[in-house]
């Protein structure tokens, strides 16, 4: 029980860098000596330290690190990338106790980050608060087991079914849905669109409504229409455009050369690629309708102004699932899909 309330903390402390580590995963650590955290820390950027290592440095007696045990949401690590092993860093301390929420599916970690620590005899435990700790890096497993970033689709549609009101630029959703939407997109590593989506929304992609980082802004633009000087472009974020005609890096837009036979499975292998972690397709009805007609989609944020008619428009997509949950954002509802 007192495992469960310190993986909890972990947890919470690792959530304070939600969309902040990509490529890397969310991660928090704490120490606990006598009943008493006596450290904290959590992974706030990729290339920088790990949870465990700025717990560790939080510690300010260090005397007492050898009798304490460590809690980590993740497996520790046991490769060599930016930084140097956490399993070799506990082992040379020589924690008394490790506590692992889940192990790491990261095919230069998955379960031997564990081995490391077990091996030196030190007792480890995992598997505390599995679930949550997986749900918490739903990002990263996804991409890591299934070779993908993890989808979320989502659009906001009228009470009579359209995304929009004659196929021009509507505002459907209200300003409470707006922060939210933001939100996601400070936590989701990045934001696709189609051409059309492109082209009649004029869209910038970033986050303005509250503060957090903006995603990479990912375009569909095969035959390259959509005008240079559109905000899609602009330099507030890196925008990749998968497209037919070339291959190039121009500031901070990169062009990525896709076969249009077999389009969604090329995508998605340049997606994993580009080491793209999680995606928001935002539409249109016609890109949004590729992933759900290919079953290519994790979660689904459906927002509904039931309060809005607008006669005609493009016809929001056919999707026929049942919501695990609702949500009220005062005059809109917001239902939430996931494709389990
Ligand atoms: N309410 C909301 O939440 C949202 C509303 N909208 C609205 O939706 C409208 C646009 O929707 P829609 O017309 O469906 O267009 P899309 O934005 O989905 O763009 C469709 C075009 O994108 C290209 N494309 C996308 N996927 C593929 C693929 N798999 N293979 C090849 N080409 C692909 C094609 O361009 P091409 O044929 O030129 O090669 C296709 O015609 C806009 O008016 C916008 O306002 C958009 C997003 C969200
Ligand atoms: N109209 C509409 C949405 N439209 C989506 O937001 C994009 C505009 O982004 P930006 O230019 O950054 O504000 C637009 O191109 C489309 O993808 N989203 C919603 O949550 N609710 C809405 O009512
Ligand atoms: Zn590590």
């Amino acid at each position: 029980m007192t495992d469960q309330i310190y993986m909890k903390r972990c947890i919470e402390l690792a959530r304070k860098a939600l969309g902040k580590t990509y490529p890397n995963p969310f991660v928090g650590s704490v120490i606990v000596y006598n009943d008493t955290i006596i450290g904290e820390g959590f992974h706030a950027k990729a290339g920088e330290n790990h949870a465990e290592i700025n717990a560790i440095n939080s510690v300010v007696n260090k005397d007492l690190l050898k009798d304490s045990t460590i809690y980590v949401s993740l497996e520790p690590c046991s490769h060599f990338g930016k930084t140097p092993p956490c399993a070799n860093k506990i082992v040379e301390i020589g924690f008394k106790k490790v506590v692992i929420g889940t192990l790491d599916s990261h095919k230069k970690v998955n379960g031997r980050g564990k081995e490391i620590v077990e091996e030196a005899g030190i007792e480890v435990i995992s598997g505390v608060l599995e679930n949550e700790c997986r749900e918490l890096n739903k990002r990263f497993f996804t991409f890591h087991q299934k070779k993908r970033p993890f989808i979320i689709l989502k659009w906001a549609q009228s009470n009579d079914g359209f995304l929009d009101k004659d196929f021009k630029r509507t505002q459907i959703s209200n300003g409470l849905v707006k922060q939210f939407v933001h939100k996601m997109r400070s936590e989701e590593h990045a934001i696709l669109v189609g051409t059309q989506t492109a082209l009649s929304d004029h869209p910038s992609l970033t986050t303005r409504e509250i503060s957090g980082r903006n995603p990479v802004r990912i375009l569909i633009d095969l035959r390259l229409k959509v005008p240079r000087d559109f905000k899609i472009y602009n330099d507030k974020a890196p925008t990749l455009v998968f497209n037919a005609e070339k291959n190039s890096i121009e500031e901070n837009v990169k062009f990525i050369k896709i076969e249009k036979e077999n389009f969604l499975q090329n995508l998605i292998q340049k997606l994993y690629e580009e080491q793209i972690q999680s995606v928001i397709i935002e539409g249109g009805s016609f890109t949004l309708t590729q992933f759900i007609k290919a079953g290519l989609w994790d979660e689904a944020i459906i927002i509904k102004n039931e309060d809005l008619n607008v006669g005609s428009g493009t016809k929001a997509p056919e999707f026929n699932f049942k919501p695990n949950r609702t949500e009220n954002f005062r005059d809109n509802i917001v239902e939430f899909y996931s494709n389990k």
